[in-house]
């Protein structure tokens, strides 16, 4: 067959060839697995099937997901020498695969030898003549596009095009965010495959890939951070529907054991009541916060406020501790109590494990008088004993009778009450005492077992009385009344820190989404579930809601920052400049100092339109969701938060359309986005205009704001290129 003359046709098939090899390999490694995984369950005597069959699985999976899109890259070096390879060409792709002789047919993206592929620009071309996308549906190749970095002319192989991004931002939306791995840009892969194992803050403006960089990052860093395989990744994100947006991202890229959460349900699983016999945990929350009392248990003044209460109730000075022995009445002195409270507290373990230590000191101590108190009452006996006998060895005598009768003496060859000093033994006593409940009760008493809920209650009503603490017992019935919120869990969790020490699960890397809104206590919960302090943090405080009022990342993030490498993402990817222009007013009022990101895509005039005196809001909003959803793609109507659920059950079904209160919009993105009401969002909550600026950004290529307001403009619909009604 004669070649084919037009390039891409001549490329697609060369590339076509290598597509064929690289599944049949993938193919033939899902068998092996498969072949594996049969084997172990034809072995019932196997004590390792389970794992076993799970590190199959997982590899399985990790093979099913490379299966999508395979190979979407190649990078051909300007001397013939792929940098860091002994090849010209590298193919890249989901997963590594090497040939027969060990040869690589697909570099893994997150390798270095693929990270050219991501880095070069013309500017900067890291050695390479050419980048080559491939774009695949299903098995096939249906594209290939090139971009020659080096400056040198197009060649007869090369097929010079538009690139993939375009077409990837271009891509109506599902309402699922995908990965980008194949069109990952310069900037944003440099903060993915940073080496920097420390804390990374990427900050940037809408919609410039701050979400597809931490869960990017997550994927790297699980694969080449130890710590992180190790001990696993945590990603949290700001509410279910955030994280219902993102949630197929990272099985996308093989990665099907990073946990996702949010901070709230973290914390609420973390307080979930353990099994019989585990440690106490605090109880579940029952009600949603107001903006006002998260932002009042954000502050973290709470920190020191519980610490200070947990420390109130180790034997404070005052507290007597006494218990009564054979009729004796026996208590520590001051000086005692304080010195075992000093040497618990000083071992820095938490309250109810310190207590062991306090207790343990408590028995010694009594156990010391215990025993000082015999000796002398046995050297008193002696003292009468002489006394009467004027002075006869009556002991010895005794000894000698007892003998006779065949009572053996002690190791030191003493009888009677010498022998019972002798027999005095400190050690036993002391373990009698420290399991007696008498002294049990007591040091209940001086440093009582606490419970998170106690601990937080007692906090609260000290802080509202601004008196000194009440006692546990009390307190812990004030538990048992209170209404937890989704606001107290990081109260709640401080709590279990100080008394129990720290969580149970932590996490090799941890990545926050929307970083903005966690509150100090928030941060204080993350930080313990993360000891490496290996962290991603990617928000933008200008669209912070109204729990968090940081300024910089330094109020967020406090000692934190100070570590932290700060990253800008200055590009953005998802909406049009028309969108940012409109955004651009409000952007300026709530972070001046903020550097302003560049759209790369040009669109539609916003629209505003008004609402004619008769007209009910809901018709309008209706007629402008049912035209945008008929312009195609996904369509988000978003309302402050009281508006939006009457406006939703009143719009009903229409397709492809979603009904999102503001408050939830944040990291979500739709085609269109009808803003209703602009001047209720921003009115409607403390932090309101930041409502409004994340509304307002939210579409890719279409914005709409419907509200009363524009009614004054006249027919109602109108395009709009200045600011949005001030
Ligand atoms: N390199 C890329 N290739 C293709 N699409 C991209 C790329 N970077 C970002 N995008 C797309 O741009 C959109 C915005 O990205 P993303 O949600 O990560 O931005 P963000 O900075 O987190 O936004 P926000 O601050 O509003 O939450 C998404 O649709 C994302 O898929």
């Amino acid at each position: 067959m004669p070649e084919p003359q037009d390039p891409s046709v001549r490329e697609r098939a060369a590339e076509q060839h290598h597509v064929d090899a690289l599944y049949t390999r993938l193919d033939a490694d899902a068998a092996r697995l498969r072949a594996e995984a049969a084997q172990i369950l034809r072995d019932p005597a196997d004590d390792l099937r389970e794992p076993r069959l799970a590190l199959l699985g997982r590899r399985a999976a990790a093979l099913a997901a490379a299966e999508h899109h395979l190979c979407f890259g190649r990078i051909d070096a300007a001397d013939g020498a792929t940098p860091g390879a002994a090849h010209a060409a590298l193919h890249i792709g989901r997963t590594g695969i090497t040939g027969p002789d060990g040869e690589p047919l697909l570099v893994d993206w997150r390798a270095d030898a693929a990270r050219p592929f991501y880095a070069a620009t013309p500017a900067s071309p890291e050695g390479l003549r050419r980048r080559r996308h491939l774009t695949l549906d299903g098995r096939t190749v249906t594209r290939v596009s090139d971009e020659i970095l080096d400056g040198s002319a197009p060649g007869a192989g090369d097929v010079v095009g538009d690139g993939p991004l375009a077409a990837a931002l271009g891509a109506r939306r599902t309402g699922r965010m995908r990965d980008v791995v194949a069109t990952l840009q310069a900037e944003q892969d440099a903060i993915v495959r940073s080496p920097h194992r420390g804390v990374t803050v990427v900050e940037g403006g809408p919609g410039t890939g701050k979400t597809v960089v931490a869960l990017h990052r997550a994927a790297y860093v699980l694969a080449m951070f130890d710590s992180a395989r190790a001990d696993g990744v945590l990603v949290l994100g700001p509410g279910d529907r955030f994280l219902d947006y993102i949630g197929q991202v990272l099985p996308s890229l093989g990665e099907n054991d990073v946990v996702l959460s949010t901070p709230t349900a973290l914390l609420a699983d973390a307080a979930a009541p353990p099994a019989r016999g585990g440690r106490q945990r605090p109880p579940r929350p029952a009600a949603v916060a107001s903006d006002r009392q998260r932002r009042r248990l954000g502050d973290a003044r709470w920190a020191a406020r519980l610490a200070a209460v947990v420390r109130a109730s180790q034997a404070p000075d005052g507290v007597a501790l006494a218990v009564t022995i054979d009729g004796d009445r026996i208590a520590l002195r001051p000086a005692e109590l304080a010195e075992a409270r000093a040497t618990a507290q000083a071992s820095g373990l938490a309250h109810n494990k310190a207590r062991e230590v306090f207790g343990g000191l408590v028995a010694d101590a009594l156990a010391a008088e215990v025993e000082a108190r015999a000796r002398v009452f046995l050297a008193r006996m002696d003292e009468d004993m002489e006394v009467l006998t004027g002075g006869a060895d009556i002991e010895g005598a005794v000894a000698a009778d007892l003998a006779r009768l065949g009572f053996a003496a002690d190791a030191g060859g003493r009888y009677g009450h010498r022998a019972a000093v002798a027999e005095l033994d400190p050690e036993a006593l002391r373990r009698a005492l420290g399991g007696d409940p008498q002294v049990e009760a007591a040091v209940d008493r001086a440093w009582p077992r606490l419970t998170p809920g106690g601990v937080v209650a007692q906090a609260l009503t000290r802080t509202a009385r601004g008196g000194p603490p009440g006692d546990a017992a009390a307190a812990r019935a004030e538990d048992g009344r209170r209404r937890w919120t989704d606001a107290h869990l990081p109260l709640l969790d401080e709590a279990a820190a100080l008394l129990d020490g720290p969580p149970e699960r932590t996490f090799g890397h941890v990545v926050v989404d929307e970083a903005q809104e966690l509150t100090p206590m928030q941060w204080r919960a993350v930080l313990r579930r993360c000891p490496s302090r290996s962290m991603t943090i990617v928000g933008d405080l200008a669209q912070a809601g109204p729990a968090t009022g940081a300024a910089t990342w330094e109020q967020a993030l406090g000692a934190l920052a100070t570590r932290a490498q700060v990253r800008t993402l200055t590009v953005c990817y998802r909406t049009t400049q028309q969108v940012l222009a409109e955004a651009a007013g409000l952007a300026e009022r709530i972070a001046p100092a903020q550097q302003r990101s560049r759209a790369i895509r040009t669109g539609p005039p916003v629209r505003r339109v008004g609402l004619p005196a008769d007209d009910a809001l809901v018709q309008v909003v209706r007629a402008e969701a049912v035209r945008e959803a008929a312009l195609g793609g996904l369509v988000g109507v978003v309302a402050a938060d009281q508006a939006a659920g009457t406006l939703a059950s009143a719009l009903g079904d229409v397709a492809g359309v979603q009904v999102v209160p503001v408050a939830q919009v944040r990291g979500l993105e739709f085609d269109a986005a009808i803003v209703v009401d602009p001047d209720q969002i921003r009115v409607a909550r403390e932090g309101g205009e930041r409502d409004l600026y994340v509304a307002l950004t939210r579409p890719t290529t279409r914005l709409v704001a419907v509200g009363p307001d524009a009614a004054a403009t006249g027919d109602g619909h109108h395009d709009v290129g200045t600011g949005m009604p001030s």
